[in-house]
């Protein structure tokens, strides 16, 4: 360093500033050729200005901007953004081709990646991502993630249990105008809570509002200016990003500390015998590889409590924000659409009746329902982009050249709205699923949940969930607009996923048959909570 620092100084001093000048220029015009080879054997797109490439024109609804990009440009095309190779693919045949492969499943290093060190699953890459990845899906499998059997029974048993509570709070609006939001953040928090570490939370528990807190702040700061570090890593010197920084590290080093007590419990009340949570899983499994010697081959040499706590942020912060926001979405296109939302009603009294709520045994009865719960998912697309890849060595797509770390984007958003595949894509439109015999049929472009190695990890819990509380919602409670208030907008806000502004409904109960349903009892008492009621 004060090696680079005497050199900098010996030419300044010695160097007269015509040299210099052409120093640069020479400089400059180096980078710019081999800017040019580059370019020639990428894909085409818009380059933008040199050595800024396309960032300049950069907005912040980038799904919007890349969609309009790929009408001019195909549905493979490149850019540049700051020093950032970017190639996106809105062909769906070709989305499914590329993504089955290994060299598409690496990470972009980026400022995220650097500051979570390829901790976790959903930012980390390689080996680590593999065991975690096989890891996570055999025992999410087991505490109920799949689509049979008794696993599926007590899955849904857990979000029921959630679905109720839920409901029981909404009661209490008595009509009264009423946003969504924090009501359902708590709801699917809780149901991914039981799932990794056996707790709920109360609306009112500190602990909770602190949390929750932290992930958005979280996402804001990344949101932010930091986002440009990533495309411009000079701007990671200026001094309000060192305490952007600053911030984030204190931030994680909270959460790591609440994860922490979390973790302590379960140790002293673990029993191999009988595994409540992924917490325990992951006990076990260290238990295991330390008497087998292979915690070094499990880990890729990390430490084994920092993934623990990286996991739980993963899956929590996975887990909540896209179901939440789902729902929101469901709500927003009811209120566009009251005769559809009319329609999922009747067919709901009709199939399940007014005693008591719905449930997955009558999904396959409820053609129109699940069919207005893809529209919703198209329609939304919340996750535009996919989770950004990167090309893990040199590859070659459809004849071009990649360069290993380019980042790779599925632009699901655009194979959601393409005109060829979808008609009037723009409109909502349920019955889009169903064939001419009444039943639903999922095209292969429609691609919510990503498609091949690195594809969502949730998708079978997701889908219960938005089922039961969509439907459970709709079967209790009238939506409607408070009066006078506007419908919320179609556009939404681009943040990590597209979340509809806020908004506020009115809830009209409806009439049951059963006086006896259990959102109207007290709060079931089956798992251990956290603040007061
Ligand atoms: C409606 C709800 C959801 C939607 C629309 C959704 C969508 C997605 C999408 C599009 C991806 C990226 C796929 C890719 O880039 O290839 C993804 C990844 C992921 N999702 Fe979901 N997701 C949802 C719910 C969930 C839930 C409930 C969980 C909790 C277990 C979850 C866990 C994950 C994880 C861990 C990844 C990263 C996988 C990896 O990096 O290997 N998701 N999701």
């Amino acid at each position: 360093m004060s090696y680079i620092k005497s050199l900098i100084l010996y030419l300044l001093h010695e160097v007269r500033s015509r040299d210099l000048f052409i120093f640069i220029a020479i400089l400059a015009i180096y980078k710019l050729v081999s800017e040019l080879n580059q370019i020639r054997k990428l894909p085409p797109g818009p380059w933008g200005v040199p050595f800024l490439g396309y960032l300049p024109f950069m907005t912040s609804d980038r799904h919007l901007q890349f969609s309009d990009l790929a009408k001019k440009y195909g549905g493979l095309f490149s850019t540049k953004v700051g020093n950032q190779l970017i190639v996106i693919i809105s062909d769906y045949k070709l989305i499914r081709e590329t993504f089955r492969k290994e060299e598409y499943t690496g990470r972009p290093r980026d400022q995220l990646t650097n500051i979570i060190e390829g901790y976790g699953v959903i930012n980390c890459d390689g080996r680590l991502w593999k065991n975690q990845r096989k890891f996570l899906h055999s025992h999410l499998r087991s505490f109920g993630m799949t689509c049979m059997g008794k696993g599926k029974q007590n899955m849904q048993l857990r979000i029921m249990r959630e679905v109720n509570v839920f409901l029981r709070n909404l009661c209490r609006s008595e009509g009264n105008p009423l946003d969504l939001n924090s009501p359902l953040a708590l709801s699917a928090s809780n149901v991914i809570c039981s799932i990794i570490m056996n707790i709920r939370f109360h609306l009112n528990d500190p602990r909770f509002q602190r949390y929750t807190h932290l992930i958005e702040e979280g996402f804001k700061l990344f949101g932010g200016v930091m986002q440009y570090v990533n495309f411009i890593p000079i701007l990671g010197y200026l001094p309000g990003q060192q305490k952007t920084k600053q911030k984030i590290e204190a931030n994680r080093a909270e959460m790591a500390q609440f994860f922490e007590e979390i973790v302590q419990e379960h140790r002293k009340t673990f029993d191999n015998g009988n595994i409540r949570d992924v917490v325990d899983a992951y006990l076990q499994e260290i238990e295991v590889a330390e008497e087998e010697g292979r915690t070094d081959e499990l880990f890729e040499g990390k430490d084994h409590n920092r993934q623990m706590h990286q996991i739980i942020g993963d899956l929590f912060t996975a887990g909540m924000e896209t179901v939440k926001t789902t729902l929101q979405w469901a709500v927003v296109f009811m209120l566009h659409h009251p005769e559809i939302a009319k329609q999922v009603q009747e067919e709901l009294d009709q199939v399940v009746g007014r005693h008591r709520l719905p449930n997955l045994q009558d999904l396959p009865f409820l053609p129109f329902t699940e069919s207005t719960l893809l529209e919703v998912l198209r329609r939304s697309s919340i996750v535009p982009l996919g989770t950004p890849h990167a090309v893990t060595r040199d590859v070659q797509l459809n004849g071009y050249t990649i360069p290993k770390d380019t980042q790779v984007v599925p632009l699901l958003h655009a194979v959601h709205m393409d005109p060829d595949l979808w008609e009037s894509p723009e409109k909502f439109m349920p019955t889009r699923f169903l064939n001419s015999e009444g039943k639903v049929t999922k095209p292969e472009y429609f691609l919510p949940f990503g498609v091949g190695r690195r594809m969502c990890l949730g998708e079978v819990l997701a889908k219960m969930e938005i089922f039961l509380y969509f439907t459970s919602l709709l079967h209790v409670f009238d939506i409607s607009v408070p009066e006078g208030k506007e419908l919320p907008n179609l556009k939404g806000f681009s943040g990590v996923t597209i979340t509809p502004e806020s908004f506020e409904v009115c809830l009209t109960q409806r009439p049951l048959e059963n006086r006896d349903f259990e959102f109207m009892s007290d709060e079931p008492s089956h798992f251990r909570s956290t603040g007061s009621h």
